[in-house]
């Protein structure tokens, strides 16, 4: 056979099978992306497709850990299982006592340095508190406890309350978008407790900046760059980058004018904290900004949500808080006033895991390859052991703990029960069969949330002031009867999205 007559055989050969080809092509690309690494290959995962499928529909982080990732791990009795997302197999840790034996060990287990490019650390900066290790990290935490383990500052919560009041009051129906209500207490309080800041979201709700904010994490919430990180190198995403850097360039404005007017504050602490950065600072402070606002009012919105959804239970919170406050004059609850408030103080703790405000952390990097072994999940039988290799990441799923029906029986429903033996005070209705050494929301060690006082406060000053002073219930038509709707977030955060509650003053 001459050449060119060889040439055109392969060319019509080509075209019969290049459906075919392009077919085994992209099977052959597929296959590649999801590959598991060799080192990680004998550990069990979550199948893939239903992952992808979730990611691609928008579904929140905690309804994928609980429609997709606990069922896995409870049917095959799993403690770690490998999950895809960020471009690769992550390790979710489910068992409590792994979690805890690796929020103990910072040295072992340092943050990972995130290899992702996510567009959430461009906002973020690499160069803060959250992911920062050794030296670096004492060095902020000693600046961020400082600002935040002076007094808790009451009084300023009772005051942002009292704005937040009387902006309710101003509603005609009483009919309020709760979730958006709430950001903004959360975010003035904060920003003129510990950022020196007053952001005045209670009283604008279109504040430049916050508008700006919320904009921003809108368009870094896509979840398909979540999903694949790496598509943002083939669809630039000018826009959204733009936005981080503008956003950037308002928290570096509110940090000069800090220069000028000094405080008793994070920022002027951090100011005078000698070898800071002007990057570090300005990373550390939109650290503070999202970590100190979306999961407080995450945490008040889903409080009340739970309380409207059970009347009884709200009544009860309602009767402790009105007996604790009997001779209490101002309305404005005291720190004597919430020692008698067990119950209430339940309630935020069952909130805290039935919508574990952040649903899993920053992965962690193994610097050895280690032997984990997890509890039985079934009575009876003894725990997997897992080899998990140097270097693999390995995430804290809070949520998946959180809801682990060998630590949390009828995970599924509220009950504030469950801490009444160790909220203080009050044994009488304690349920004995939930171990609550797996609650987490806070982690534990030394990296743990270093405001949680300060969040605890913050929340609890709200709620008790509103069961005063307010009723409410949920509209008959709310979508988030069936359950609670989180949106989708790109900081892996549980925050209600459009939930409408039905508020109406109490006479007191
Ligand atoms: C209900 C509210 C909150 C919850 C559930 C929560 C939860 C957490 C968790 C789980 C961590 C550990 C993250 C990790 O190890 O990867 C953390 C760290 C942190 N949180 Fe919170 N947090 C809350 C409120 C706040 C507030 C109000 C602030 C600031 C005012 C704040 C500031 C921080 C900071 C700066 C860290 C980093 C600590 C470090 O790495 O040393 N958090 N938080």
């Amino acid at each position: 056979m001459s050449l060119p007559a060889f040439l055109e055989g392969v060319q019509h050969d080509a075209v019969r099978y290049w459906p075919a080809l392009v077919t085994l092509g992209v099977v052959w690309g597929v296959r590649r992306l999801f590959a598991v690494p060799k080192d990680l290959a004998h550990l069990p995962r979550v199948p893939i497709l239903p992952t992808l499928w979730s990611f691609l529909s928008g579904e929140s982080d905690d309804a994928r850990i609980k429609r997709l990732v606990l069922p896995y791990a409870n049917k095959h009795g799993e403690s770690l299982v490998l999950v895809f997302a960020f471009d690769r197999w992550i390790v979710h840790v489910l068992d409590y006592k792994i979690a805890r034996d690796i929020f103990e060990d910072i040295e072992r287990y340092p943050k990972e340095v995130p290899p992702d490019g996510l567009f959430i650390w461009k906002l973020v900066g690499y160069t803060n508190i959250i992911l920062a290790n050794g030296d670096v990290w004492k060095r902020h935490s000693k600046v961020v406890k400082t600002a935040l383990n002076r007094t808790v500052p009451l009084d300023d919560f009772t005051g942002l309350a009292r704005q937040l009041f009387s902006v309710m009051k101003s509603s005609a129906t009483g009919l309020l978008r709760w979730d958006d209500h709430t950001m903004r207490y959360t975010l003035d309080a904060v920003g003129t407790t510990a950022m020196g800041h007053n952001f005045e979201a209670i009283e604008d709700p279109h504040s430049s900046f916050v508008s700006q904010y919320h904009r921003v994490m809108e368009s870094i919430s896509n979840p398909i760059f979540l999903f694949f990180p790496r598509l943002a190198k083939i669809f630039p995403q000018t826009k959204s980058l733009q936005g981080i850097e503008d956003m950037k360039g308002r928290f570096t404005e509110l940090l000069e004018e800090k220069k000028l007017n000094k405080g008793n504050d994070m920022l002027t602490y951090m100011l005078e904290e000698p070898g800071v950065t002007d990057e570090e600072y300005r990373d550390n402070v939109i650290v503070f900004f999202i970590a100190g606002h979306d999961t407080t009012a995450g945490s008040i919105s889903s409080l009340t949500y739970y309380l409207a959804m059970n009347p009884k239970l709200q009544q009860r919170a309602r009767e402790e808080v009105l007996e604790a406050m009997k001779d209490n004059k101002t309305g404005e609850p005291t720190m004597d006033d919430f020692r008698r408030m067990p119950y209430l103080q339940a309630c935020i703790r069952e909130t805290l895991r039935m919508n574990t405000p952040i649903t899993y952390l920053v992965p962690r990097s193994l610097l050895e390859g280690q032997t984990f072994t997890g509890r039985g999940t079934k009575a009876g039988v003894p725990g997997k052991s897992y080899f998990v290799p140097k270097g693999a990441s390995i995430i804290h799923d809070l949520t998946g703990i959180h809801y682990n029906e060998l630590y949390w029986p009828d995970p599924h429903t509220f009950k504030p029960e469950r801490f009444m033996n160790t909220a203080g005070g009050d044994n009488t209705d304690a349920t004995k069969d939930s171990d609550v050494q797996a609650w987490l929301p806070f982690a534990t060690g030394a990296r743990q949330c270093p405001a949680r006082n300060f969040a605890l406060y913050e929340i609890r000053t709200l709620v008790a002031m509103l069961l005063r002073e307010w009723e409410w219930e949920l509209p008959a038509d709310s979508p988030h009867r069936k359950g609670i709707i989180n949106g989708f977030s790109p900081f892996a955060l549980s925050l209600p999205k459009n939930l409408y509650i039905q508020f109406k003053r109490r006479k007191n």
